[in-house]
C-alpha cells in the first residue's frame, strides 16, 4: 500500500503496545490504513481489538510503539495543536453545570473565540444537530440521545474537518439509534466532514460507511477493509435491501475470521 498524500489519517505499519504491570499489551499491530477526505469510515471488531485505541492514536492521546501516523499530513501532535478533530466519546460527558449552549462554546472559548463568534457557532452547530430551542438547558434536563446530540455539537463547533467518534450511540436504544444514525448521515452530506467512527453493530457500520474496517483482537489488526457500494442517499429501508444485506455479511465473515486466530 502506497502513501495517498490526500489522506486524512494514513497509518503505516502502526504499532502500539501498552506497557502494564502484568506485561505488554499488544493493542495494534502493523496497521495499515488510509483514510480519504470525506470519507466515513467505521471501525468494527470485538471488545479490546484496539478501536478505541486507534481513535486516541489519531487524536494523540495515545502514542505510537512503532510505524507512522499522519493525520492531515501532520504528525498526531502536530494535529492536535491545530485542532484538527473533533472527538466525540461513548459517553456524552458533558459539564452538568454548564447549560447546552456553554458546553458547546467550551472549547471557543479556550480557543479565544469573541463572545458573538461562540454565539453565532453554537446556534450553527445546535441547527445542525436539531437542537435549536435547547440552548439554555442543562444537560440533565435532556434525553440520552439530546446529549449526545450537544456533544456532537461540541465537537462540531470549531468546525474541524474531521470527526472521530467513539461508539458514541452504543448506550441508546435501537428508535433512537436509528434516529441519530439518519441525522449524522445528513449532517455528513451537509459538511462534508471526515468521520471515523466506532461501532459494535454491524448494521449500524454498514449503514453509514463509505469504508468499513473489520479489526480482529490480540493484538489488534485490520483482517479485512470494505468499500461500500452503497448509494450516499441512505433511506433506513436501505437496510433491507440485498445489496446491504451483502455487505453486512462480508462484515461477519470478517469478524468470524478474525476470531479463528484467537487461541
Ligand atoms: N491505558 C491502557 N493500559 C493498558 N492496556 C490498555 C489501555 N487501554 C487499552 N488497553 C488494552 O488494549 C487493548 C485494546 O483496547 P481498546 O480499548 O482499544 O479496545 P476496543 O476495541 O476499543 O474495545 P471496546 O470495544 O471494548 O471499547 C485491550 O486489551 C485493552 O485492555
Amino acid at each position: 500500500m502506497t502513501s495517498s498524500s490526500s489522506s486524512v489519517v494514513s497509518a503505516r505499519n502502526l504499532c502500539l503496545t501498552y506497557q502494564t504491570n502484568d506485561g505488554p499489551v499488544h493493542a495494534l499491530s502493523n496497521v495499515d490504513l488510509d483514510v480519504g477526505k470525506g470519507d466515513f469510515v467505521s471501525f468494527i471488531g470485538p471488545s479490546g481489538c484496539g478501536k478505541t485505541t486507534f481513535l486516541r492514536a489519531i487524536a494523540d492521546l495515545e502514542k505510537k510503539t512503532s510505524g507512522d501516523l499522519t493525520v492531515n499530513g501532520m504528525s498526531p501532535e502536530d494535529a492536535r495543536e491545530k485542532r484538527s478533530y473533533g472527538y466525540v466519546f461513548q459517553a456524552p460527558a458533558l459539564y452538568p453545570w454548564r447549560t447546552i449552549e456553554k458546553n458547546i462554546a467550551l472549547p471557543l472559548e479556550i480557543m479565544g473565540h469573541s463572545k458573538d463568534e461562540q454565539k453565532r457557532r453554537v446556534a450553527q452547530t445546535l441547527e445542525l444537530v436539531n437542537l435549536n430551542g435547547f440552548e439554555h438547558k442543562y444537560p440533565w434536563q435532556l434525553s440520552g440521545g439530546m446529549q449526545q446530540r450537544a456533544s456532537i455539537a461540541r465537537a462540531l463547533a470549531f468546525d474541524a474537518d474531521l470527526l472521530l467518534m467513539d461508539e458514541p450511540f452504543g448506550a441508546l436504544d435501537e428508535i433512537v439509534r436509528d434516529y441519530l444514525n439518519e441525522q449524522l448521515l445528513k449532517l455528513w452530506a451537509r459538511t462534508n466532514k471526515t468521520i471515523c467512527f466506532v461501532t459494535h453493530s454491524i448494521p449500524e457500520a454498514v449503514y453509514l460507511s463509505t469504508k468499513i474496517v473489520v479489526m480482529s483482537p490480540r493484538p489488534g489488526r485490520v483482517t479485512d477493509i470494505i468499500d461500500s457500494t452503497l448509494p450516499a442517499e441512505r433511506p433506513l429501508g436501505i437496510r433491507e435491501t440485498p445489496e446491504f444485506l451483502e455487505i453486512a455479511h462480508r462484515v461477519r465473515e470478517g469478524l468470524r475470521a478474525g476470531h479463528s486466530y484467537e487461541e
